[in-house]
């Protein structure tokens, strides 16, 4: 009988949802929040970059979501605070959720954000970690594992797919049968002992990923004894625009923590616009930057107003794909665009000036 088994039925199931820039989560999330399933979820989002527009991008349910600490976790002691009384509001309320789901950022070690579980007695108590799921971009994954610019920093997307235990190789669509199966062997040369699953738009059996009792502290502890001291006390260092450097040096973070040193060549860009796009313009600006600099730049969300139009647009790339695609209707809300760039040598007047000329005239 394993250690879930063992405590019973009460504790509240979590599962972390991981995967590097773009690999599908918020995909997967809204499958998992519209799908059928019967059960009450809660659902924790962390994202990269000031401007928030992932809360935008999940579907709205009856399903509750809420939003840990924008902007960098360098200051990873905040965003750790800030999960764990996230759980303690959501385990102090009458009526209780079947399942717990953390959406980590895109540039998230998952394992810290695990031991975190263990933070607080309390909410040890009352959750269990039912497993870490990761979401890996068949199309791109390859690159960011081979990454060579990493240069002696840990590499993220290696880390999401070591720590998981069910792999799923999404975006099958974009890739022919003999890279999916050439990409499910390097996975498990990485990670002999999650399950792989593989899927298109994060089309899930899930029954395979949620309530799975894939982790115990007992049995991680078995095999890193260090598990709690050096996820809890080491830190995630990823830096934005938000991030206040002036207030602790790198060089001081990635002292504190032993062999833990993230890339600080990917940071975040983010803007608010009040006057709407001209859609062409925009469209056709997106296109050319990214076929340039689709490279560098990892990842671009959005949600955009555009001219003539009452619908929220929803802009969405991960690296040279792009797409631009109606939403819901603004109503009441004055429209607004926010766009969050996330990637490496960002530079943030040029992008500023190349977007401010696509608006309405
Ligand atoms: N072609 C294709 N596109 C996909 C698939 N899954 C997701 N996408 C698209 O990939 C883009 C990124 O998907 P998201 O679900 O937002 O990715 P994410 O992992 O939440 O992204 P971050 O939170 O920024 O790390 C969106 O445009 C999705 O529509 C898929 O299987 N095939």
């Amino acid at each position: 009988m394993n250690q879930h088994a063992e405590i019973g039925a009460q504790q509240v199931p979590v599962t972390i949802l991981t995967g590097f820039l773009g690999a599908g989560k918020t995909t997967l999330l809204n499958y998992i929040l519209t799908e059928k399933h019967g059960h009450r979820i809660a659902v924790i989002e962390n994202e990269f970059g000031e401007v928030d527009v992932d809360s935008d991008l999940v579907m709205t349910s009856d399903e509750e979501i809420f939003q840990m600490t924008n902007g960098c976790i360098c200051c990873v002691i905040d965003v750790r605070t800030d999960l764990v009384r996230i759980l303690q509001q959501l385990l102090a309320r009458s009526e209780q959720f079947d399942h717990i789901l953390v959406e980590t950022s895109g540039l998230a070690d998952p394992t810290p954000v695990a031991a975190t579980f263990f933070m607080d007695n309390e909410v040890a108590r009352q959750v269990n970690l039912d497993g870490i799921v990761t979401l890996v971009d068949a199309m791109h994954i390859n690159d960011h594992l081979d990454d060579p610019q990493l240069q002696g920093s840990d590499n993220q997307a290696l880390d999401q797919i070591v720590a998981a235990d069910r792999i799923i190789i999404n975006k099958t669509d974009l890739v022919d049968a003999k890279a999916i199966n050439a990409l499910r062997m390097r996975m498990r040369s990485l990670n002999a002992g999650a399950q792989i699953l593989s899927s298109s738009h994060a089309q899930v059996d899930l029954s395979k990923i949620l309530g799975i009792g894939g982790f115990s502290t007992s049995s991680v502890m078995a095999a890193d004894p260090d598990f709690l001291d050096v996820h809890l006390h080491g830190h995630d260092h990823v830096c934005d625009d938000a991030c206040e450097h002036h207030k602790h040096s790198h060089e001081q973070l990635e002292s504190a923590v032993p062999g833990h040193l993230h890339d600080p060549s990917v940071t975040s860009v983010s803007f608010v616009f009040d006057i709407p796009f001209d859609k062409q313009a925009l469209n056709e600006h997106l296109s050319q930057l990214l076929a340039v600099h689709g490279d560098d730049i990892f990842r671009l969300k959005g949600i955009l107003s555009i001219a003539d139009d009452d619908r929220r647009h929803v802009l969405q790339a991960v690296h040279r794909i792009m797409e631009l695609r109606p939403a819901d209707a603004w109503e009441e809300t004055k429209p607004s665009s926010k766009f969050v760039f996330i990637g490496r040598k960002l530079d943030r007047s040029a992008l500023e000036t190349g977007l401010l000329a696509c608006l309405e005239k």
